[in-house]
């Protein structure tokens, strides 16, 4: 029942990623029950990072906890095999990545070929990046067999089937599910959650973790028909940039700003995200309490 935080990455007002924030934002989720960092996802801006960038976050994050998978995907091949090299001088869980995004219609064999050529020279364990709205790829089930010895996946999709599939497939792979609006089936059926939510809400879904062990479902159902409720919330405002202020709102500190064009919010959006967000964290928190007594 692992909960996974696909980490923001905090910028500066002028578009620098901010490093310190970047390392106390990682002490805090810890504290509060993340168990493993996803470095450079979609919730990182992966895509929107350059080769240096990432090589700065995974040395930031390192700094604090090892416990890290190092999104590494991107469409030079070079510059991903390059990362992948500058990975082996840290001691992480493994790197992952996406499916090669934007061109569509690319043969099978060369989504294949591209995972492959990335397995073959990392000396870490391998996770695929299953994201088909994003991409415009999916790679199922079906033909998850064909990349060489992968450690295991995250599939963000909200159809669960299409995730228990690969489980079905090969019982051995660690399979997690990465949509907000599934981390109570994903906590109950799979081998964890990575949830952008985990970003500025860890404590309820690791309160929503002890329930399901407490055998409490009903009670975890509803902070899970909570959390969809903020979902609908945040996604009004645009839930990358979103996500920044969620934290200041639900963990009471700042965590940098998000780099256009993903646009920081404006101060009215900030206000009004606070306002509609404000009466289902106070359920959330009284459920919470309720659980810790
Ligand atoms: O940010 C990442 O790397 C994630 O895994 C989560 C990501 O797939 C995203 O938050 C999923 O959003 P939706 O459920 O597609 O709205």
């Amino acid at each position: 029942m692992q909960v996974v935080v696909p980490i923001i990455t905090p910028f500066t007002k002028d578009g620098k990623v901010d490093i310190n924030a970047l390392k106390d934002h990682v002490k805090r989720l810890l504290e509060l029950g993340v168990d493993v960092i996803f470095l450079n996802g979609t919730t990182g801006l992966g895509p929107a990072l350059s080769k240096e960038e990432k090589k700065e976050t995974l040395k930031a994050v390192y700094d604090v906890t090892h416990k890290v998978i190092f999104q590494v995907g991107g469409l030079n091949l070079y510059d991903v095999l390059e990362l992948v090299e500058y990975s082996k001088d840290f001691d992480i869980l493994g790197i992952a990545s996406y499916s090669p995004y934007y061109f569509q219609r690319l043969p099978e064999k060369w989504l294949i070929n591209y995972f492959n050529d990335i397995v073959s020279k990392s000396e870490h364990d391998f996770y695929l990046y299953n994201y088909p709205a994003a991409t415009g790829y999916d790679i199922s089930a079906k033909i998850v067999g064909k990349i060489q010895g992968l450690k295991g996946l995250k599939d963000t999709t909200q159809d669960l089937a299409h995730t228990l599939e690969y489980k079905i497939v090969n019982p051995n792979l660690i399979v997690y599910n990465g949509s907000d609006s599934l981390i109570y089936y994903s906590l109950s059926s799979l081998d964890g959650t990575v949830a952008s939510f985990a970003n500025h809400s860890p404590h309820i879904i690791s309160a929503m973790r002890k329930m399901i062990k407490e055998g409490k479902r009903e009670e975890a159902l509803k902070v899970q028909m909570l959390i969809n409720m903020l979902l609908d919330v945040i996604r009004k405002y645009g839930q990358l940039s979103a996500t920044y202020y969620m934290v200041e709102i639900m963990l009471g500190y700042k965590v940098g700003y998000p780099r256009p064009p993903i646009y920081p919010l404006t101060d009215d959006e900030v206000k009004m995200l606070k306002s509609e967000v404000e009466p289902l964290k106070r359920k959330l928190d009284d459920i919470v309490s309720g659980i810790y007594g």
